[in-house]
């Protein structure tokens, strides 16, 4: 079988963990499958560069970035350590890491010195933690005796939009990613960097956090792969984040459509964008564990197999804000909420969930980053016949599953659930695919509103979270 695997920051977390991802990779590959390997920084890594770098920019001090520096040096040259037995490939990874982080202080100190920090230069930043850890990985592959090379996502075909921060892979990728990785598919196990792509010219753009995923799906389509597996620190894609409700069980067959809607009402299993890909060339993705690589996971396809239950999962989405527009002027009138979403698309602020109660007011929801922009963007813009207030100690709590769509009954039972648990609803909407019910409730209590329609759906029963 051709497999894409894809391996996150969690689960290359150190050397010995990236030592175990080789030799999952190395025992596949043994058995004859064709494997391309795509890897995540190890973890807490992007985050470490990123606010160096906003540091800096801040502060200029240079003092911080050479600390950093010096602690980021000897987090991979352990883990290279840790990961590779054989002494002369030590060597040449340690090496290759050294000029890559030798670039990596000069940009950094660049940064300091001129006190900006572009959305360019971020992903340029924030690139470095695959581009070091890919190096380890193939490394070790390497020591264990398979033929191995690292790519970062432009060397490996991926060619970008400009959009940094959240570029999209030209269509064209997916022919260079083919021409590219073939031709070892056969002798070798191929690294490359999750996250990362180039635009036309050659910089590096990235695919949005948590992109390693949406890679994964790219080389995938690329590749032609059979499937693509995602392996995680989880069991699978499960009823609930089992951080949140222990009980939560592995679903065993999802949908395409019901992992995005999951991923993008906050299910941090899946990056919002990486079933699109796969979805759009038929290519099954399978999430599974790290820890038990035999167990079978979860499987995303396009047939969904008919599940007794009409709600699959319940999810959240924490760090949001509830924005609350109102005004006499939009009764009776036409285009005023189009004026309103402008506002917001021209200051490149997304919009989670949107419920409109009445003609004279319109509710959504921003990520927390975004908020204070978007009130005062709308406050300039819509002037005084406009009241913008907003709430910032909210959360989103959601059941996904397509047997909602024409089940009567669904809405009434979440919201008796909640109400039994005293939980008052600020807001509620959902998709016309009726794929979803979503309700926005204090962020002091959405963990218990998740443990409550969890518990109200039956999840935890194996019948009903196994199909
Ligand atoms: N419905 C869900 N099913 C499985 N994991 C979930 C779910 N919702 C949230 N999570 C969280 O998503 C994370 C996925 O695993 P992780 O190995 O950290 O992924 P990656 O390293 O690829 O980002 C876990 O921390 C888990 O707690
Ligand atoms: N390292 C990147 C990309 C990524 O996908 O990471 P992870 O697989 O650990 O979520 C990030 O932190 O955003």
């Amino acid at each position: 079988m051709k497999i894409v695997m894809k391996f996150g920051g969690t689960s290359v977390g150190d050397g010995k963990k990236i030592r175990h991802v080789a030799e999952l990779a190395k025992s596949y590959y043994d058995k004859g499958d064709q494997v391309v390997l795509v890897t995540s920084a190890l973890a807490g890594v992007t985050d470490q560069l990123l606010d160096v770098a906003t540091a800096g920019c801040e502060n200029g001090k240079v003092t911080g970035v050479t600390e950093f520096i010096t602690a980021l040096k000897s987090q991979h040259f352990t883990a290279v350590n840790d990961a590779i037995d054989d002494e002369k490939t030590q060597e040449e990874v340690i090496e290759f890491l050294t000029s890559r982080i030798d670039e990596l202080e000069k940009a950094l100190i660049g940064i300091c010195y001129l006190g900006e920090l572009t959305l360019r230069s971020r992903d340029n930043i924030s690139s470095y933690g695959e581009r070091l850890a890919a190096p380890i990985v193939s490394g070790a592959l390497r020591s264990m005796g398979i033929a191995s090379v690292d790519y970062t996502g432009g060397e490996a075909g991926i060619i970008t939009t400009d959009v940094f921060g959240g570029a999209k892979p030209l269509p064209k990728s997916y022919s260079l990613i083919h021409e590219k990785l073939a031709p070892g598919l056969k002798n070798s196990v191929q690294v490359v960097t999750g996250f990362i792509g180039e635009n036309e010219e050659g910089t590096i753009t990235t695919l949005g956090r948590s992109g390693s995923d949406y890679t994964a799906s790219i080389v995938g389509v690329g590749i032609k792969a059979d499937e693509i597996w995602l392996w995680k620190e989880v069991d699978g894609i499960m009823t609930a984040n089992p951080k949140i409700v222990p009980s939560a069980r592995t679903i065993h067959f999802i949908s395409y459509q019901e992992a995005m809607e999951l991923s993008s009402l906050g299910a941090e299993v899946l990056h919002p964008r990486a079933i699109e890909p796969s979805m759009m060339h038929n290519i099954p993705v399978r999430v599974k564990s790290t820890f038990k690589p035999d167990f079978e996971g979860t499987l995303v396809v396009t047939e969904n197999k008919k599940s007794k239950n009409v709600v699959k999962a319940v999810s959240m989405i924490k760090k949001v804000s509830l924005i609350n527009v109102s005004s006499p002027e939009m009764v009776d009138s036409v285009g005023k909420l189009a004026v309103i979403f402008s506002i917001l698309a021209n200051k490149e602020v997304g919009v989670r969930l949107i419920s409109q109660g009445s003609e004279s007011s319109i509710s959504f929801i921003v990520n927390d980053a975004d908020r204070a922009k978007t009130v005062k963007a709308l406050k300039a813009e819509l002037g005084d016949a406009y009241a913008i207030d907003y709430r910032s100690d909210v959360s989103v709590v959601a059941v996904v599953g397509a047997g909602m769509a024409g089940t009567p009954g669904v809405a009434k039972r979440v919201f008796t659930a909640l109400g039994k648990e005293n939980i008052s609803i600020i807001m509620i909407s959902q998709g016309s695919s009726e794929y979803n019910i979503s309700c926005v409730v204090s962020s002091a209590e959405v963990n218990k509103a998740v443990v409550a329609l969890h518990a109200e759906f039956e999840l935890d029963k194996p019948e009903n979270g196994k199909e």
